[in-house]
């Protein structure tokens, strides 16, 4: 069952000139894409990376760079290749949110990571089904008040909005918590794990390192809810340039003078962390309004006014609270099936009348790297 009949390629068990001594497994399948062929491991081995590549036109295998949380095991999975650069992944599990499994190949995120690294690269995202929210990118000069608005976003829609937990290198503030507000890191290991592809983007801001790591977005993202990122302009731009679809907010102050009074106020800096933030301010606040970054932009005046006008951007109210979210819909994938792609729909044939269909169309993005949602319907 499951193993990707239409797509299964014939050549693979004949291609074993390696170092590695692999074997095409009862439960591996395999997917061609381009030159190369991705064989998706069928294993409950913990330490399997998940996936091997042959370059079908040197014969060699090899172990790719595993970028994501790859699924735990594997057994009578059936694959598809979704659009020439990622691979649809999917397997009966009494779990329905652990059915379905993006693998990116060859995206534009994979080719930046393959020339950083100098490996091959592949990246997992679990699937998301009909559940897909666009992150929010939240950016704005130090003291505008961009940690309050967000507090209150997620004090009022607890189960809608989730924070992603940027790494940075600057120590940490008084009632600040490792984990909650940053995850504080030696500048050597979140350099060590940028240079390992962990980042989505980082960007160094008032003389230390700040980054959104996959993972960060990644929690998120599966919790089912919106992703909200506060990052500096530089941050920003990387997002906007990557494959993530995001709403991009630039919050202003009313006035220098206000941002200085509110950055004193706060009383979190000293002195000198006071002025360079005011000195990057100026830079920002012109960075912010360069045309084509940001979609919105608000001026923080009274905060109760600047709030109601950052939830008038999210399309929210307050009755919306009520409304119960769920991290995926019920997702009842058969035990045994396969896979077909017809123009932009995925059927799961299962030998039952009724045809459940993946609409890849409405497929949404999550971080780069990450496909996210789709939409699946029953014909
Ligand atoms: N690029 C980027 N910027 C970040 C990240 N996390 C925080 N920042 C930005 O770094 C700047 C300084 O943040 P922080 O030290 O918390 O000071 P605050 O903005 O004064 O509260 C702010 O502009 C944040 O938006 C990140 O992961 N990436
Ligand atoms: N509209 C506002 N009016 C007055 N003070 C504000 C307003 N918005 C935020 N503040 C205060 O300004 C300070 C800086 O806000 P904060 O959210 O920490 O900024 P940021 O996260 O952008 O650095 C905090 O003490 C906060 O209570």
């Amino acid at each position: 069952m499951g193993k990707a009949p239409a797509f299964f390629v014939d050549d693979v068990q004949r291609s074993f000139s390696n170092g590695f001594d692999l074997k095409l497994k009862d439960f591996d399948s395999a997917v061609a894409v381009g030159n190369k062929t991705y064989v998706i491991c069928g294993t409950d081995d913990p330490t399997s990376s998940g996936v091997r590549v042959l370059n079908k036109l040197t014969g060699e295998w090899v172990i790719p760079t595993v970028l994501g949380t790859k699924p735990e095991s594997f057994k009578g999975q059936s694959c598809v290749l979704l659009n020439k650069d990622r691979i649809l992944i999917m397997k009966h599990n009494s779990k329905s949110n652990e059915s379905v499994w993006f693998l990116e190949v060859d995206t534009q995120f994979i080719r930046d990571q393959k020339k950083k690294l100098g490996t091959e690269v592949v990246s997992w995202s679990k699937g998301v089904i009909g559940n897909a929210k666009r992150p929010l990118v939240i950016s704005g000069p130090s003291g505008v008040g961009k940690g309050t608005l967000i507090n209150m976003l997620m004090k009022e829609f607890p189960s809608m909005f989730g924070f992603s937990v940027s790494h940075t290198t600057r120590a940490p503030r008084e009632k600040e918590q490792n984990g909650v507000h940053y995850h504080f890191s030696k500048r050597n290991v979140m350099e060590e794990d940028i240079r390992n592809g962990k980042f989505l983007e980082h960007a160094a801001v008032h003389g230390n390192l700040y980054g959104t790591s996959i993972e960060a977005v990644d929690v998120v993202a599966d919790a089912g809810k919106t992703c909200i990122l506060d990052i500096d302009v530089q941050g920003a731009r990387s997002v906007r340039e990557s494959s993530l679809e995001a709403t991009f907010v630039f919050v202003c102050p009313p006035s220098f003078e206000e941002l200085e009074k509110r950055l004193r106020a706060r009383g979190t800096e000293t002195e000198e962390q006071i002025e360079k933030r005011l000195r990057n301010a100026k830079a920002e606040l012109e960075q912010g309004r360069s045309p084509g970054l940001f979609d919105h932009v608000l001026v923080n005046n009274d905060l109760d006014a600047c709030y109601e006008q950052l939830k008038n951007i999210l399309g929210i109210s307050e009755s919306m609270n009520t409304v119960p979210t769920t991290p995926s819909k019920v997702f009842d994938l058969p035990v045994d099936f396969s896979l077909s792609k017809v123009n932009e729909k995925i059927l799961i044939n299962h030998g039952a009348a009724e045809q459940k269909v993946l609409d890849l169309s409405s497929m949404k993005g999550g971080a780069p790297g990450r496909t996210r949602g789709l939409e699946m319907y029953v014909l």
